[in-house]
């Protein structure tokens, strides 16, 4: 199913199908993602959320017993014909617990920018001030650039590993249940964060909170036993498909 124009995809996984072993996860998937929106993926636990957000990542290339077979077009080049450092310069990825390394705030800010061999100071600093204030977390701990990332609260980790993926100025931010772990309050935090990056990122976010989802996102797909059942702008309010709208009810 596709909505709007080509153009505006940055996204197009084409007949995506991945097997761990015999087992068949995910069945023909065929989606398109538009540029600078919200798009979540909602469906009932191992329907293949998180394996849709990895085979976008790339990151089963790195599982030996992942077989997988279709397309994934990022602004038109399939990512097999990309170098994976390539892949994730432009796709970032934030997990569902908050993953700081174990290092200081500053030492986890200037990480990718480092390996990308970026090592002037002045453009390190500017850069790591900037993507904390985007992330509204620069006030927070500008006194602490230095002490262990692992110090700060849950909500805190999490919105450093948004910033800390969006460093390297990624195009696509994926993010899998990244609220999971945390309060309402920090819930909402980075709600309201995802809204705003959304006029210059593409987010895509799996999420188990379909409150979080209508809200947040402005297209999203309903996935069921490793096939996209539904997808659309409107699936909240008027889902086409019965185990969609059996799926969504009450929300
Ligand atoms: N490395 C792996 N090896 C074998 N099977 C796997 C592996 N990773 C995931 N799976 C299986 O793939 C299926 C889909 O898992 P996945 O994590 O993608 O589902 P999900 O929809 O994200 O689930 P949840 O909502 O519970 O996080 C599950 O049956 C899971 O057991």
């Amino acid at each position: 199913m596709d909505v709007g124009s080509k153009s505006e995809n940055i996204l197009e996984i084409k007949n995506l199908n991945v097997s761990y072993g015999d087992k068949k996860i995910l069945n023909n998937i065929s989606l398109n993602i538009k540029k600078n929106t919200i798009t979540s993926i909602v469906g009932p636990s191992g329907c293949g959320k998180s394996t849709l957000l990895k085979s976008i990542n790339a990151m089963l290339k790195e599982e030996e017993d992942a077989k997988v077979e279709g397309d994934i077009l990022f602004n038109g080049i399939n990512i097999n014909n990309m170098d994976l450092d390539e892949v994730r310069k432009n796709i970032g990825i934030v997990f569902q617990s908050p993953a700081p390394f174990p290092l200081s705030i500053i030492k986890n800010m200037t990480y990718a920018l480092k390996y990308h061999g970026i090592k002037d100071k002045n453009t390190l600093e500017k850069k790591v001030v900037d993507t904390l204030e985007i992330c509204g977390l620069y006030d927070e701990v500008q006194s602490d650039l230095n002490k262990s990332a692992l110090r700060l609260s849950g909500g805190q980790q999490q919105r450093l590993c948004i910033a800390r993926a969006l460093t390297i100025n990624p195009k696509v931010l994926l993010l899998d249940e990244p609220c999971s772990a945390l309060d309402v309050k920090n819930t909402e935090k980075i709600e309201n964060l995802l809204m705003r990056l959304s006029s210059e990122y593409t987010i895509v976010i799996v999420t188990h909170n379909l409150s979080q989802a209508k809200k947040i996102s402005k297209y999203c797909a309903f996935m069921m036993e490793g096939e996209i059942i539904e997808y659309g702008e409107d699936i909240f309010s008027n889902p086409l498909d019965n185990r969609t709208l059996e799926y969504l009810r009450g929300c």
